[in-house]
């Protein structure tokens, strides 16, 4: 890729390689990016298009019109692997379904019962080979190849080996985006047939060990450009302890590091618009006041908890690790000694969800568990919560906390990956805040800042009202971030060491 030439004007061709889309099937974060990043670009004039895997979750896939019915060959496979590609919508983003009934016509996309499919490896280097060999098919000749986590790690390496010398591919340029290096798509030689380049060579770059592969290693090595969700998550995946064990594959590529911070979807995420609301509200004081109160009581309602006037404190996430629910979960029966309320809405881990059910069970009029993946309520608990809590234990960028900005609720977060780029701590900077930061990894870390903002709420109830309207002003404007993802395509926008050494020369230079 070019390095600091001026963008051109001339629309990009891209084609977003991502295993799922919000709209059509969803199971995290990745999903919202999909369908909110290629729409920006979209609206700033480039022709971007969505390779996903065409699942059976996806309703649109059984009336979708067939654009191209055909098959991968691959060199050492006896038999070509049989697929169409399906022509679906979301947002007016266009989306290519790679439909492959032996791969993804399943009831979940990844797992089930909380156990992985054991062919996933096979299922995704699939999904990778088919999306590069679809393009010519379908006549899409990108510009860029814009690829998101594991699942299409591989896209990178086989441009740089299966298709170094195709003509269709010759200008095209890859970027790989990092949403969550602690899945790192490890599986077995015995996945990849479908891969011989793999196989026939071993790259000791994508290996994990001498019989595992990783094709988050594989994106990461291969991509021309590597970006992660936020400039302190790119930082950290420089470390040995944020970087969950790659630390060396990006130090490899520091000079291509990025760090671009997410947007929110204010078209999904508004309380001026949001239909899954009780009452629409705004940022002045009479609105806000009146829409939090109706939105908390309806939230109260929906989850059975007694309709009074107390704090509430809401949590919507995946039951993993990551979002810390270890650290509250040991200070939660403490926590609601006091007159609050908490919300947690999530599914996943069933040990986690056990003694989540558990607490609620001891505190039915105060802390209500929702073992649910329930959109319309996530909206509920944005709108109808005074705090939000992601006490994680990393977060590449995180969505929740910015919806919850936008909402008026207060994020109490732990200040680490996108969390700490996105949120400002009440303690540090209190002119300007628009939540609470802690640091440490522990229980006691969070009790403490869980009662700090209580008292805030409690006794400065017109600071607690400022700090709601610092929230809500925040901006994070998908046209911006996809602004930044078109300066780093064009190689105009700086690497995260670069930015890291021109903050501290500012810092220097002032002091
Ligand atoms: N039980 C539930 N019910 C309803 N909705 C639920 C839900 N559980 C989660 N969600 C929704 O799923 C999304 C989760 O997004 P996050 O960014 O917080 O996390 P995730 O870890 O999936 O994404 C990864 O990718 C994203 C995108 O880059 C990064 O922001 C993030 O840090 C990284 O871990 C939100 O839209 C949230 O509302």
């Amino acid at each position: 890729m070019a390095t600091r030439k001026k963008s051109s004007p001339k629309p990009l061709k891209i084609l977003f390689v991502s295993s799922e889309v919000e709209g059509l099937v969803k199971t995290g974060g990745l999903a919202d990016v999909a369908k909110s990043l290629p729409a920006a670009l979209i609206a700033l004039g480039h022709d971007v298009r969505v390779a996903m895997p065409l699942y059976r979750k996806v309703a649109q896939g059984e009336q979708a019109e067939v654009l191209a019915e055909t098959e991968l060959h691959v060199e050492t496979q006896p038999a070509p692997v049989a697929y169409k590609v399906k022509q679906l919508h979301t947002a007016g983003v266009p989306v290519y379904g790679i439909d492959a009934p032996q791969y993804f016509d399943r009831d979940e996309l990844y797992a089930e019962n909380n156990e992985a499919y054991p062919d996933n490896g096979e299922r995704f280097a699939f999904f990778s080979a088919a999306s590069l060999d679809l393009c010519e098919k379908v006549g899409f000749q990108p510009d860029i190849i814009h690829c998101n986590d594991w699942h299409a790690g591989l896209v990178p390496f086989l441009l740089r080996t299966r298709y170094a010398d195709n003509e269709f591919f010759a200008k095209a340029k890859s970027v790989i985006t990092i949403h969550n290096a602690v899945f790192k798509g490890e599986y077995n030689y015995d996945q990849f047939s479908l891969i011989p380049e793999l196989i026939q060579r071993r790259y000791l770059q994508v290996e994990m060990n001498p019989s595992q592969v990783s094709m988050l290693k594989a994106g990461v090595a291969f991509a021309d450009k590597v970006n992660a969700v936020s400039p302190n998550y790119a930082s950290e995946l420089l470390t040995h302890l944020g970087s969950h064990g790659m630390s060396e594959d990006f130090q490899h590529r520091a000079d291509d590091l990025y760090g671009i911070v997410n947007g929110c979807d204010y078209g999904d995420w508004n309380p001026e618009t949001d239909p899954y609301i009780k009452q629409h509200f705004k940022a002045n004081k009479v609105s806000l006041a009146r829409g939090k109160k109706a939105c908390k009581r309806d939230l109260q309602q929906r989850v059975e908890l007694p309709v009074v006037d107390v704090p509430v404190y809401g949590m919507v996430c995946r039951l993993t690790e990551q979002k810390g629910v270890q650290y509250l979960l040991p200070i939660l029966r403490d926590f609601l000694r006091n007159q609050v309320q908490v919300v947690i809405v999530g599914s996943g881990d069933p040990k986690l969800a056990d003694e989540l059910r558990q607490v609620s069970a001891e505190f039915p009029d105060q802390f209500a568990f929702i073992e649910a993946y329930d959109n319309p309520l996530a909206h509920c608990v944005e709108a109808g919560s005074d705090f939000f809590m992601m006490p994680s234990q990393f977060e590449p960028c995180g969505l929740n906390q910015l919806y919850s900005l936008a909402y008026g609720t207060l994020p109490i977060v732990r200040g680490v990956g996108g969390l700490k780029d996105t949120v400002i701590d009440y303690d540090d900077t209190p002119q300007v805040a628009t939540g609470f930061i802690f640091d440490a990894p522990t229980p006691e870390a969070l009790l403490i800042k869980l009662q700090r903002s209580l008292l805030v709420y409690c006794q400065q109830p017109q600071e607690f009202k400022r700090l709601q309207q610092n929230a809500m002003a925040c901006k994070f404007e998908w046209k911006e971030a996809a602004e930044q993802y078109l300066r780093m395509y064009s190689g105009d926008e700086p690497s995260v060491i670069e930015k890291v050494e021109a903050e501290k020369k500012l810092e220097a230079d002032t002091q």
